[in-house]
């Protein structure tokens, strides 16, 4: 569904004016949609039906507490990369027998944490991870749950910086010695290897990918079992990619052809699936609001400057990320458009938002809506240039509440320390 849509001129999140909430909660602001928030898990969960599978949410593509309990009052489990996340996990409501802890740096710290508050599973992604978990669970008495993270080999097609299952990527083992490593694994005492994990990169929007390392994982899970280990559970991972550009020809695959695909692929297998999608449920669930601060004609091309920045979203400066961005008051048809960087106030040149984009006649005091919002905006915002962290806002109908409160100036500076001794 698309909850951000103009009506009487004006563009709305569901029944609420986006403009009422940038004048009363100002901006720059992130606004989510309750209803797409839903639709896109319902969405997925309903494509599962028929596959024995579970969904963990992917926490770290948005994680206020709010929008994990959208999903988790759906029955969303959820996938986490530090005991911060699943403190946040836990928070909204998520049981700790539906939180799987994936990442490729674990501290001893998080592991105790995690098998004290008794999560369902632990994605291992080493040697050393093995051994530092069997000693963990150990000391408290423990058996856990463990699925080994391998890494397949295969081109997810996607931006470099987020790939994660080529060889040269720091993630997961490397499948040709996953035997080795569940054969260490099963020497472990308080380990029980139970399930095989991959997770390939995210913005994947070709089915074909997936196809090739599932394959590869259905062949290890014939070997494991062969050598002797009880493999009941394939962790697909995420990464279903969204459009970002919808006058373009960017077209990921639906759900519904992915699911048929791993029906197809797992046909027979006997394990019980995970999916872990983040950006899917909450990308286009999500825009950032920002308003124009001046509007600087230059000789190559005109720089709008909004209040909305590299610190509050950094896609485009980090993956040359595209998001569409229109004005928050419907332009007239056939305003003229010009070529524009429409850019932040901080001191880099990497400070845009889009660069020589077409864009309709701008002004100081106007809004711009940045599409797409939702995912892996503000959980990747900063404070640089000491700009306090975004407010983040649900919308549910003709109600909305700030979910996540400006930080105050107060706030920001009141938190670092000045020793006595300067
Ligand atoms: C282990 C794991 N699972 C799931 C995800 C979610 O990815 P996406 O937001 O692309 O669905 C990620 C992030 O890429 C991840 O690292
Ligand atoms: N932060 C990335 C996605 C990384 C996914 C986490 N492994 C993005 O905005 O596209």
């Amino acid at each position: 569904m698309e909850p951000f849509v103009y009506r009487n001129g004006e563009m709305v999140a569901e029944d609420m004016p986006l403009a009422r909430i940038a004048r009363e909660v100002g901006t720059p602001v992130y606004v989510y949609s309750l209803a797409a928030l839903r639709a896109n898990h319902q969405a997925f969960v309903a494509a599962m039906r028929g596959l024995k599978a579970e969904l963990h949410y992917a926490v770290k593509a948005n994680s206020n507490v709010a929008v994990i309990r959208a999903f988790a009052a759906l029955g969303a489990g959820a996938d986490i990369v530090s005991v911060g996340e699943m403190r946040r996990a836990m928070a909204a409501g998520v049981a700790p027998s539906d939180i799987v802890f994936s990442g490729v740096g674990k501290k001893e710290a998080e592991l105790r944490e995690a098998l004290a508050a008794g999560l369902r599973q632990i994605n291992v992604e080493s040697r050393a991870e093995l051994d530092t978990l069997d000693a963990v669970a150990r000391s408290l008495n423990r058996t856990v749950d463990i699925a080994i993270r391998v890494n397949p080999d295969v081109d997810a097609k996607t931006h470099a910086k987020i790939t994660t299952g080529r060889k040269e990527n720091k993630f997961g083992i490397d499948i040709d010695l996953a035997r080795e490593a569940y054969a260490h694994a099963a020497s472990k005492p308080n380990l029980r290897p139970v399930g095989v994990a991959m997770h390939i990169g995210s913005q994947i929007l070709s089915l074909e990918p997936y196809r090739d390392a599932i394959r590869k994982l259905r062949g290890l899970v014939g070997d494991l079992r062969a050598d002797g280990h009880a493999i009941d559970r394939l962790d697909l991972g995420g990464g279903y990619g969204i459009v970002y550009r919808h006058q373009s020809n960017e077209r990921p695959f639906a759900v519904g052809d992915y699911m048929q695909m791993v029906r197809q692929e797992t046909e027979g297998l006997g394990c019980a699936l995970s999916f872990e999608p983040g950006r899917s449920l909450v990308g286009n669930a999500g825009v950032l609001l920002g308003e124009v601060i001046l509007v600087k004609p230059g000789a190559a091309r005109t720089f709008v400057v909004v209040d909305a920045a590299m610190n509050d979203l950094i896609r485009p400066t980090l993956y040359d990320a595209w998001h569409d961005i229109v004005p928050l008051r419907q332009p007239a048809a056939g305003a003229p458009a010009a070529v524009t960087d429409i850019v932040g106030p901080i001191c880099e040149s990497g400070d845009y938002l889009a660069q020589e984009r077409p864009m309709p006649p701008l002004a100081a005091g106007d809004v711009l809506v940045v599409k797409s919002a939702g995912a892996y905006g503000a959980v990747m915002a900063s404070t640089y240039n000491t700009r306090p962290l975004v407010p983040e806002v649900l919308v549910d109908g003709d109600r909305y509440t700030v979910i996540r409160p400006r930080q105050s100036l107060d706030e920001l500076i009141a938190a670092d320390r000045v020793p006595d001794w300067l």
